[in-house]
């Protein structure tokens, strides 16, 4: 029997199975992760946080400055993902409540460079700092609608890829449990997540995501940043700028600051915790 470890954390429903490896002695293949993140045969997960040192990760080697632990994260499908902005926040939730952190400030080493993440001591909500948006060209850029319309797209890196989609009504995104047809293919050449967006009043939108690797969730954090600075820009928003972002599972609130960071708030938990045997899980694929 290989037993390993788990916690299973959200932030505002984007769900996570965390796997402490402080050491960096696990080496969990892709079908593994899978395997964890199923919801029906495996524990169940939008995907997979690995908390290892820095020091003892090659992926944080040279990277990681201060930051002593790397959130080694995977999608679902048990791809590799640049950043996580929900899930850095639920890392960040993690190493506080198991007392490897305290609560405050810390730097936190992902793929997509050292984010500031803040755990208020009184178990409040989290913020993350995921950097500046990068706005690459969307000219062109489209996204069919299952009501056989194509809508244009803004395309918004937040150190990972995004595809921005206003929308009259979120329903009009209908089925996401398949990858919205964006095109051009040349477009993302290593993917993207989509996410569909309307007005919900001044300074307030809501949003559905398809990610990249994982499906539909109720939330993606670095998702509902892109779809803030996409609006801050159509409406001319002048920095800094707040917006709230509703999500499926909950509120985000998201600040791009006049250095062009973008923070963004909201609640991590923690909720179990156990064992789980690798040798049990169904490896597809
Ligand atoms: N849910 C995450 C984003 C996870 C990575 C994404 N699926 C990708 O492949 O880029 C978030 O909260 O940001």
């Amino acid at each position: 029997m290989t037993t390993l470890r788990f916690l299973k954390g959200h932030g505002t429903e984007n769900d996570f199975v965390i796997v402490p490896d402080h050491d960096g002695v696990l080496d969990l293949s892709a079908r593994q992760v899978a395997a964890l993140c199923d919801r029906r045969a495996g524990i169940g997960g939008d995907g997979l946080l690995r908390v290892v040192r820095s020091a003892k990760d090659p992926a944080a080697a040279g990277m990681a400055g201060e930051a002593e632990w790397f959130m080694d994260y995977r999608n679902s499908d048990g791809s590799i993902a640049e950043m996580c902005g929900n899930g850095s926040r639920v890392f960040a939730r993690y190493l506080v409540e198991s007392g490897e952190a305290a609560p405050g400030t810390m730097a936190i080493a992902t793929r997509g460079g050292v984010k500031t993440v803040h755990v208020p001591a009184d178990g409040g909500d989290v913020t993350v700092d995921v950097g500046a948006a990068t706005l690459p060209d969307s000219a062109g850029i489209e996204v069919a609608l299952p009501n056989g319309t194509r809508r244009p797209a803004r395309n918004v890196n937040m150190g990972n890829p995004h595809a921005v989609v206003f929308v009259a009504d979120l329903d009009d995104a209908g089925d996401l449990r398949t990858a919205p047809p964006v095109t051009p293919p040349t477009a993302y050449p290593e993917g993207v997540n989509v996410e569909f967006v309307v007005d919900r009043g001044p300074r307030h939108v809501a949003m559905r995501v398809h990610e990249r690797g994982s499906g539909e969730t109720r939330s993606c954090g670095t998702g509902a940043c892109a779809v803030m600075v996409a609006t801050a820009r159509r409406d001319g928003a002048e920095l800094p700028a707040t917006y709230t972002v509703d999500v499926p599972g909950g509120r985000l609130v998201i600040t791009e600051r006049a250095d062009g960071g973008v923070e963004m708030t909201g609640p991590a938990l923690i909720v179990a915790q156990g064992d789980v045997d690798l040798d049990r899980l169904t490896l597809r694929g």
